[in-house]
């Protein structure tokens, strides 16, 4: 590839390395033998610094991907008549191919819409109260992404409205938190602040998006909803036999602080690259930037100019537009070296 076209990667932060936080975990943790299936003294310390750092006896589950994470505690939360309110951009909605429904036998995906990638308890009631027969799935969980599939979060006032209605129609309250460490960075929240101290019964909690190799943490605040859970991961292929190797690298990122800090960083980072790609001409803003995520719209000439280059984005996320995803490891350097492609590309065919 010749260097005008040197890879870049901007298209998600599952394109990032390992943190060196959660490496030198992972190396420690290879340095002997140890008990499988999650019955290693890694997976119990890393389950007890959830419960410490979010200052909760949360039950504590770790799969591999968000899909399962998503799939498997969608399917603890409901049942198969059930159905499951989520937002019309929502991830379990457009990019798990089925999962959730799948591993809930059947629980049907009611969506709304809402500005700003984000549910309303008035779009939530308005599904909620559409019918009341017996051939409508009833809708029994509300399903939202904290940080949202584009970039944008609930306040703890929103998160309080939406358990308002949730408690109004016994509805229970999942959390997609693919991003929830970029969410608390951005509102300068606690875990507990913006999980069950809002009503949030159950958190899927993203560390490959965060410095890990890979590996979700599920934690449930509803405790009774966890009952039998490890069965779940393990009919689903989730047990992991070597656990250690998901939770060692994950008490290195929550022991370290840097859960926080490479969030913080990805947030600092997107806001640098706002602000450079709005002082260009042309170029608007698709959402309020207020995680790790930067939605612009682009003329498609730009975009096949930027991809050309070796940059690598999504345009099929949210509402279009181009995606471009700061994470712990972004440089300024690079987001310079965008910002000057794309300002090059819309040069070029200014005319
Ligand atoms: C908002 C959101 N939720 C869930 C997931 C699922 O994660 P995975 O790709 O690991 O299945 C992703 C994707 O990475 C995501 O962006
Ligand atoms: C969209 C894709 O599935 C992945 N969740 C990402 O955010 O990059």
């Amino acid at each position: 590839m010749t260097s005008e076209c040197t890879p870049r990667f901007l298209a998600s932060d599952n394109t990032s390395g390992i943190c060196p936080e959660a490496m030198a975990y992972l190396l420690e943790a290879n340095q002997v033998d140890d008990l499988a299936y999650g019955n290693d003294h890694w997976t119990e310390r890393a389950a007890n610094r959830f419960r410490q750092m979010f200052d909760y006896d949360c039950e504590v589950f770790f799969v591999f991907n968000g899909t399962a994470a998503n799939s498997l505690a969608l399917s603890a939360m409901g049942r198969s008549y059930h159905s499951v309110i989520c937002h019309e951009l929502a991830h379990i909605e457009t990019d798990e191919c089925g999962g959730p429904e799948f591993f809930s036998n059947g629980a049907k995906l009611l969506t709304s819409p809402g500005a700003n990638g984000k549910l309303t308890p008035e779009g939530i009631e308005a599904l909620v109260t559409r019918r009341s027969d017996i051939h409508y799935p009833k809708p029994k969980v509300v399903s939202l992404t904290q940080a949202t599939e584009v970039g944008t979060v609930y306040t703890r006032e929103e998160l309080l409205a939406i358990r308002a209605i949730a408690d109004k129609h016994d509805l229970r309250l999942h959390m997609d938190g693919a991003r929830f460490a970029n969410a608390c960075a951005s509102l300068n929240a606690t875990p507990a602040e913006l999980t069950w101290q809002v009503g949030v019964d159950a958190l899927c909690f993203s560390g490959t998006k965060n410095g890990l190799a890979m590996g979700e943490a599920i934690l449930f605040f509803n405790r009774e909803l966890a009952e039998d859970f490890s069965y779940r991961c393990k009919q689903a292929g989730q047990l992991a036999s070597k656990m250690r190797y998901i939770s060692a690298p994950w008490l290195g990122l929550l022991e370290s602080g840097a859960w926080l800090t490479n969030a913080q960083h990805a947030n600092a980072m997107a806001q640098y690259l706002t602000q450079g790609l709005q002082a260009l001409p042309g170029v608007s803003l698709m959402f309020p930037a207020q995680a790790n995520s930067v939605f612009v719209e682009l003329p498609a000439h730009a975009i096949s100019a930027l991809k050309a280059k070796g940059w690598t984005f999504y345009t099929f996320i949210g509402a279009g537009g181009a995606r471009f995803v700061c994470a712990w490891n972004t440089t300024v350097e690079l987001l310079d070296l965008l910002i000057a492609d794309v300002k090059i590309a819309l040069e070029q065919h200014s005319g």
